[in-house]
C-alpha cells in the first residue's frame, strides 16, 4: 500500500518529484489527473499529475481535493502538494489556496512550504527565493509568460495568497538540525502562523526538514523538500528496503521534440539545437488562429524528415517575442491557443509512429500528455536533474516521454536526452 501520496501542480514538476522519490529507493508511479480507478497497492508513493498551477483557484482546489482524496483512499497517510521550485504562481493562487485547502481536509494543524533545489540551483535564505546567484526576481522569471515572478520575498508571495498568517524557519534553525525545527514550528503554530516558509541552501538542509517533518500529514515545496523522505519513512519503519528504479523497456521509433517553454534556459536549448544544423520548425501564435494550418505545415514539414532524426517544433521565444504575441491575442489566449496546436502537433506525431517524445514546458507538457490520452507514467533514470524518461502508452501504442521543465536540462538537453535513449 503506498504511504506517500503526491499532488503536483503540473506535468513535468510530477516527474520531477517521482524522480527523486524513485533515487531514494521508493517505488514511484505517476498518475495523469485525478484518478478515476484503483491504484497499483504495489507503489511506495503515488504522484498525481494535475495542470492546475495557472488555473482558477476554485477549480485548482477542486482538483486538489479530488486528487487527495483518491490518495486517502488508496491508503497514502503522509501527503506532498508538489509546486514549481521558482514558486510559480500569482497573487491568486494557487500555492497558497491548494495549501489551506489540503491543510483543512487532513485537519493539519502546521505545515511547511519550502521550493528549494539547491542542485539546480534554487535556494531559499531569510525566506527570499534565489535562482543560481541571482534573486527569483532577477533570474528571467519576471518574465514567465503565464505567471511572472517580480517578489522574491516569499513569506510576502505566500502571505498574499492565504488566509492564514505565513512565518519563516530561518536558515540558522534549520542548520541546527531537526529537532530545532520542529521546536520553531511549534512556536510558529502557537502564535498562529500555521504556514512556514523554510529556509534551505544545501541537500543537507533539506535532508533536515525531511527528518523533521515526516511525521506531517502535508508537506508541500519543491521536488527538493522530498530529498530526505524515503530515509525519514524507512528509519519510521514505514517503508521496505530501497529498491532500483525499474529499468525502463524504450520502445523503438521515431523520435520528435515539442518546445512551448519560453524560459532563459529553453530559448538556449532550442538554438544549440538549431546551431547544430538539426530540423526545427516555429510555431508563430500570430499566424495560428486560422483553422488547423500552420498545424498541417509543421506536421509536413517533420513527417519526411524523422526518417532521418528527430525533429524539433518549437513555439520558444524570447521576452520581447512573448510580449509581442501577448499584445495582440493576451496572454491566456496566446498561450493556450499555442499549447492545443503543439498538442495536435504531437498527437499527429505519435500517430504517424513517434514513439520518443521530448516535451519542454509544465503547461505544454500538460496539454501534450492529455492530447496523448497518457493515464500512467513509468519513470526511469534522470537525464539532467529532475527530469527522467518514463514510458507510457497513448492510445495502445507505447511511448517513451521525457517532459521537461522549461528552467531545467543543459544547453544540449535535447539532443542529449534522445541520444541516451540509444545507449
Ligand atoms: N511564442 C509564444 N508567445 C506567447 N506564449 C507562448 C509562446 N510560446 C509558448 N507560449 C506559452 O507560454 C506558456 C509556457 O509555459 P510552460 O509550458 O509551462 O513553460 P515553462 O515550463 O517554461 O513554465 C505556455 O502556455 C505556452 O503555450
Ligand atoms: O520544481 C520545478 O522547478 C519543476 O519540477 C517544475 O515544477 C516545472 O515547472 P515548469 O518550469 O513550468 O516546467
Amino acid at each position: 500500500m503506498p504511504v506517500l501520496g503526491c499532488i503536483a501542480d503540473d506535468f513535468t514538476g510530477a516527474t520531477d518529484l517521482a524522480s527523486t522519490l524513485v533515487a531514494g529507493g521508493m517505488r514511484t508511479i505517476q498518475v495523469i489527473g485525478v484518478p478515476d480507478g484503483p491504484l497499483p497497492a504495489d507503489a511506495d508513493a503515488v504522484v498525481v499529475a494535475l495542470k492546475s498551477r495557472s488555473i482558477a483557484a476554485d477549480a485548482a482546489v477542486a482538483q486538489s481535493r479530488a486528487a487527495l482524496a483518491a490518495l486517502r483512499a488508496a491508503g497514502c497517510t503522509r501527503i506532498f502538494f508538489k509546486y514549481c521550485s521558482t514558486f510559480d504562481s500569482t497573487d491568486a493562487g494557487n500555492i497558497g489556496p491548494v495549501t489551506e485547502a489540503l491543510m483543512a481536509a487532513l485537519g493539519a494543524g502546521f505545515t511547511v512550504a519550502c521550493p528549494a533545489f539547491p542542485t539546480n540551483g534554487r535556494t531559499v535564505y531569510k525566506g527570499h527565493l534565489f535562482v543560481g546567484d541571482r534573486l527569483l526576481s532577477e533570474s528571467g522569471m519576471e518574465n514567465h509568460p503565464l505567471n511572472p515572478m517580480r517578489d522574491p520575498d516569499l513569506v510576502r508571495v505566500l502571505g498574499r495568497q492565504t488566509v492564514a498568517r505565513v512565518g519563516l524557519i530561518e536558515h540558522t534553525t534549520v542548520a541546527a538540525g531537526p529537532a530545532a525545527i520542529t521546536a520553531r514550528a511549534g512556536d510558529l503554530a502557537a502564535a498562529g502562523m500555521p504556514i512556514a516558509i523554510a529556509d534551505a541552501i544545501s541537500d543537507a538542509d533539506l535532508m533536515a526538514l525531511g527528518a523533521a517533518f515526516a511525521a506531517l500529514p502535508l508537506l508541500t515545496g519543491g521536488s527538493g523538500l522530498a530529498l530526505g523522505l524515503p530515509a525519514a519513512y524507512r528509519v519510521a519503519g514505514m517503508l521496505g528496503p530501497t529498491r532500483d528504479a525499474a529499468a525502463l523497456a524504450v520502445p523503438a521509433g521515431h523520435a520528435a521534440v515539442v518546445s512551448g517553454s519560453c524560459s532563459k534556459a529553453t530559448n538556449a536549448q532550442v538554438a544549440a539545437w538549431q546551431a547544430e544544423g538539426r530540423p526545427a520548425f516555429r510555431i508563430d501564435p500570430l499566424a495560428l488562429g486560422d483553422g488547423d494550418a500552420l498545424v498541417d505545415e509543421a506536421v509536413a514539414f517533420a513527417l519526411p524528415r524523422l526518417g532521418d532524426g528527430p525533429v524539433l517544433v518549437y513555439a520558444t521565444d524570447t521576452p520581447d517575442g512573448v510580449k509581442a504575441a501577448q499584445a495582440r491575442l493576451g496572454p491566456e489566449a496566446s498561450g493556450a491557443l499555442v499549447e492545443a496546436a503543439l498538442a495536435a502537433i504531437a498527437g499527429r506525431l505519435v500517430d504517424a509512429g513517434v514513439a520518443r517524445l521530448v516535451v519542454a514546458g509544465g503547461e505544454t507538457s500538460g496539454a501534450v500528455v492529455e492530447a496523448l490520452e497518457a493515464q500512467q507514467l513509468r519513470i526511469g533514470a534522470p537525464i539532467d536533474p529532475g527530469v527522467p524518461w518514463t514510458t507510457t502508452e497513448s492510445r495502445g501504442r507505447p511511448l517513451a516521454l521525457a517532459l521537461k521543465s522549461g528552467n531545467f536540462g543543459s544547453t544540449d538537453f535535447f539532443a542529449k536526452a534522445l541520444a541516451r535513449l540509444d545507449g
